[in-house]
């Protein structure tokens, strides 16, 4: 079967995005992709929905099935308003239905779009994760990792642990990927892994690093940052309203607003093309190859919007 695919990314948080009917090999056509193409986070399915423009399923690069991914929406957006000829729309997610809006285009011609992030949880039992008899940890250190950092978890669905640190210690990151680690693999706090964040103030706004369950470290997580921004505005380091999220993939703006005793989460970023490509895949072998990209010009145009933000991103990077 030849399929047609879209290189795509989100702070070069980067997919392959497929428009198909929903199939039980879309796991290992991840798997496939991604070992293909290192530079690949994982798949993005859109399919078709009973109640939304469309529906997305986000498989990382292990080929495992994520609640959410906030950086591969903005793409999903993008697809689904260019081929519907709209300007928002709302689609389908594992665990929500989700508002999605077409933003100006940045002057040096980068489309823009803006989604929701939602629900959000700070409640253990959501993510999952097990602590003693801990019911929510919002903003304490963990004794088991640090005596220093202060950590919260929360779900928005899918699940973050999220450390607020110094600036200096995003410059070395093997202490952040060896408790991601241990958490990816068996252990005894987060039974379905989790994906963890280190983030600092940054300029105005915050630095964020994220080690992606499923994945690893990538160049940017938009459910992460988004969870970032909030915990930052918990914490006081930032104000509430739009935070600049700087990334070691660019910058996005993320909206955190508190509405009586809950939250409004809005991601608006990139929504970048790379290329275009076949591949020839034996469903029944779970073999293919990449075979053809068309590059469509819109990769130069992002290197330079990183330029602009790399004053501040380089200090943690
Ligand atoms: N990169 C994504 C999140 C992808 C899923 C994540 N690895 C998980 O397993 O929860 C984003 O931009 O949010």
């Amino acid at each position: 079967m030849e399929l047609e695919l879209l290189k795509v990314h989100g702070s070069m948080n980067t997919f392959y995005l497929l428009e198909a009917e929903e199939h039980e090999s879309h796991s290992r056509l991840a798997v496939e992709l991604c070992r293909q193409d290192g530079s690949a986070d994982g798949l993005l399915l859109v399919a078709p929905s009973q109640r939304a423009a469309a529906k997305m399923r986000v498989f990382n690069r292990d080929g495992s099935e994520a609640s959410m991914c906030g950086n591969g929406l903005r793409c999903v957006a993008r697809y689904v308003c260019e081929r519907d000829g709209i300007e928002e729309a709302v689609i389908e997610t594992m665990k929500a239905d989700l508002h999605v809006k077409k933003e100006p285009v940045l002057e040096d011609g980068i489309e823009m779009y803006a989604v929701e992030i939602s629900p959000v949880s700070f409640r253990l039992e959501d993510l999952p994760m097990a602590y003693g008899n801990h019911s929510e940890w919002i903003l304490k250190p963990l004794p088991f990792i640090s005596a220093e950092i202060p950590f919260t978890a929360v779900a928005v669905p899918n699940p973050h642990l999220i450390g607020i640190v110094p600036a200096v210690m995003q410059k070395d990151s093997s202490h952040q990927k060896e408790w991601a680690e241990l958490f990816n693999g068996p252990n005894e706090y987060f039974a379905d892994g989790v994906n963890v964040s280190y983030a600092s103030k940054a300029g105005e706004g915050i630095f964020v690093r994220t080690f992606e369950r499923g994945v690893g470290f990538t160049n940017a997580c938009g459910t992460a940052m988004t969870a970032s921004a909030l915990v930052s505005c918990l914490a006081g380091i930032v104000p509430y309203g739009e935070v600049a999220v700087y990334n070691p993939g660019g910058m996005v703006k993320c909206s955190v607003l508190q509405k009586g005793g809950s939250f409004e989460l809005r991601l608006t970023g990139n929504a970048t093309y790379v290329s275009r490509h076949r591949f020839l895949w034996e469903e029944g072998t779970g073999e293919g190859r990449l075979a053809a990209s068309d590059e469509l010009g819109e990769q130069a145009l992002y290197e330079k919007f990183i330029e602009q933000v790399s004053a501040i991103t380089h200090q943690f990077v």
